[in-house]
């Protein structure tokens, strides 16, 4: 009986393995990894320190598309800046399989976050959202860049209370520019010791610090169930900090529907009150929420980790923050604080943030896609329901768009006359019809941050100790923390 159940599985195991190679299929596949049976090549991204090298050197080694299995989900990894743009424009690639963290918070905070969505609803949410929040000034407007200001002036005071002595940014640039996003979303701003906003600024931390291992093991649920009904440290208070942000986004909902106003919307919960009282088919309680925790979400770790590791950098290089420093004078001077008209003279500066984006992508494997439908990738076969991860870091250290990728360059994004040159290589906020909704807001909030923070202070490291700058080396890539010295220029 043994030998015979031995046998059936074998040949049950041969015939999966032909039929996902597809031997007779007729199809072109890329090159392909079947991995162990259940986890696929899960292990060796579990027990890799820098998951970004690993993909790198099995491009080099396979080519620019190849193929795996993560747990039993069929994978394609596509490599290198040409390929990578071409799946970005893929329609058929639009689709969003479900990622471990994002289920979580999903199923934690009764939300439908557009961002997990396919299709048509994914589309019309994502559009609805995107017009209420630019009736509230979202972008490059006015409006957005007084309160953006306002926020910017607020931590250069925090920064000049430290006096010069060592002092570590991360928390105070989390609460800072959260409440960018969190003002448009339940209206006011948040003082930065309120204890709602340090409440918020936990569960933040928590995101960022456990998103990498929880996309993996997305891709083996029976581990993180285990993981959950252990309470296991980690995913336990990753757990109860997204609670408790729920219970603030419930009471603001609550506070928000007492006190709304059909002729003044002031924020994007005013936006989803108005539209759940019309009895829209479009929304529901579900996905309003879920719109408010994609842009709380997404908008807060993001530009937290650019503007931290622009600081790393500054003090890092300080031949270059202090010509950026002089450009910034001779456009502006010390009399009022950048704003976005200042954007066009500060090549410099530009420079330095695009070089920042390219050599230290937050998301370097991007957020994974789904194809749709059948379709190619370079001439391969891509099966509908595939899971597609383009890896941006490998775009961003492609030598043949990017000379010596590995050094830091500001100069590569100037022309010879020293002005800035944008490079449409640069994908850290993808590129498509499914791109950041965010980048217009984000790029105009880092560069009021830089420009202000490089006009005020010196940034250099604490003393006798060296910056330590990191790579990105996992799905969601953090700075180091670490203190560093802000030394008033005025
Ligand atoms: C430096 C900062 C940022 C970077 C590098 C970044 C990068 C990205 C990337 C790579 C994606 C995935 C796009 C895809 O599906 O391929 C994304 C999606 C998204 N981002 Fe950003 N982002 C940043 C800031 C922001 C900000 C400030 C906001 C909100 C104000 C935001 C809101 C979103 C949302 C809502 C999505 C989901 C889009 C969808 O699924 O349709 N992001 N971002």
């Amino acid at each position: 009986m043994f030998l015979e159940i031995a046998l059936f599985a074998s040949v049950a195991c041969l015939v999966h393995w032909i039929q996902w190679r597809g031997f007779f299929s007729g199809q072109k596949h890329p090159p392909s990894f079947y991995g162990f049976p259940l986890v696929g090549i899960l292990p060796f991204f579990l027990f890799h320190k820098n998951q970004v090298k690993l993909a790198r050197t099995t491009a080099m080694k396979y080519g620019p598309v190849f193929r795996f299995r993560l747990g039993n989900t069929e994978t394609i990894m596509v490599n290198g800046s040409e390929t990578v743009k071409e799946a970005l424009r893929n329609d058929d690639l639009l689709g969003r399989p479900p990622i471990g963290p994002f289920k979580l918070l999903a199923n934690l905070f009764k939300a439908q976050p557009f961002s997990m969505l396919e299709c048509e609803r994914w589309r019309s949410l994502r559009n609805w959202s995107v017009q209420a929040l630019r009736e509230l000034g979202f972008g490059k407007t006015p409006q957005m860049e007084g309160k953006i200001q306002d926020e910017v002036s607020v931590f250069l005071d925090e920064l000049s209370s430290t006096k010069g002595a060592p002092y570590d940014p991360n928390s105070t640039l989390l609460a800072s520019v959260s409440n960018n996003i969190s003002t448009l979303i339940f209206g006011d701003r948040l003082p930065y010791d309120h204890p709602r906003r340090r409440s918020l600024n936990d569960f933040l931390k928590k995101v960022a610090s456990s998103a990498s291992y929880l996309t993996l093991f997305s891709f083996a649920p029976s581990l993180l169930k285990i993981f959950t009904i252990f309470k296991i440290k980690s995913v336990e208070n990753f757990v109860n900090a997204a609670k408790a942000t729920s219970e603030i986004f419930d009471e603001e909902f609550r506070a928000h529907e007492k006190t709304y106003i059909e002729t003044d919307k002031r924020d994007l919960m005013d936006h989803s009150i108005a539209h759940l009282r019309a009895n829209s088919e479009l929304l529901s309680e579900q996905t309003t929420r879920g719109s408010c925790l994609a842009f709380f979400g997404a908008g807060s770790n993001t530009a937290r980790i650019t503007v931290e590791y622009l600081l790393q950098l500054l003090a890092y290089y300080p031949q270059l923050q202090e010509q950026m420093h002089q450009e910034v004078i001779r456009e502006i001077g010390y009399s009022r604080l950048p704003s976005w008209s200042d954007h066009g003279k500060l090549h410099l500066l530009n420079a330095f943030i695009a070089e920042r984006m390219r050599i230290f992508p937050i998301v370097p494997f991007g957020l994974f896609r789904r194809a749709l439908r059948d379709t190619k990738i370079r001439g391969y076969d891509v099966a509908k329901g595939s899971m597609v991860i383009y890896n941006v870091a490998s775009a961003h250290f492609d030598p043949t768009v990017f000379e010596n990728p590995e050094e830091f360059n500001p100069g590569r994004f100037l022309d010879a006359d020293g002005n800035f040159v944008q490079s449409p290589d640069v994908l850290s906020f993808a590129i498509g019809k499914r791109a950041c909704p965010g980048e217009t807001f984000a790029v105009f909030e880092i560069f009021l941050y830089a420009a202000a923070i490089i006009q005020r202070f010196r940034i250099e490291p604490a003393q006798g100790q060296d910056v330590r700058l990191t790579e990105a080396t996992e799905f969601f890539s953090e700075a180091i923390p670490q203190q560093l010295r802000f030394i008033s220029r005025v």
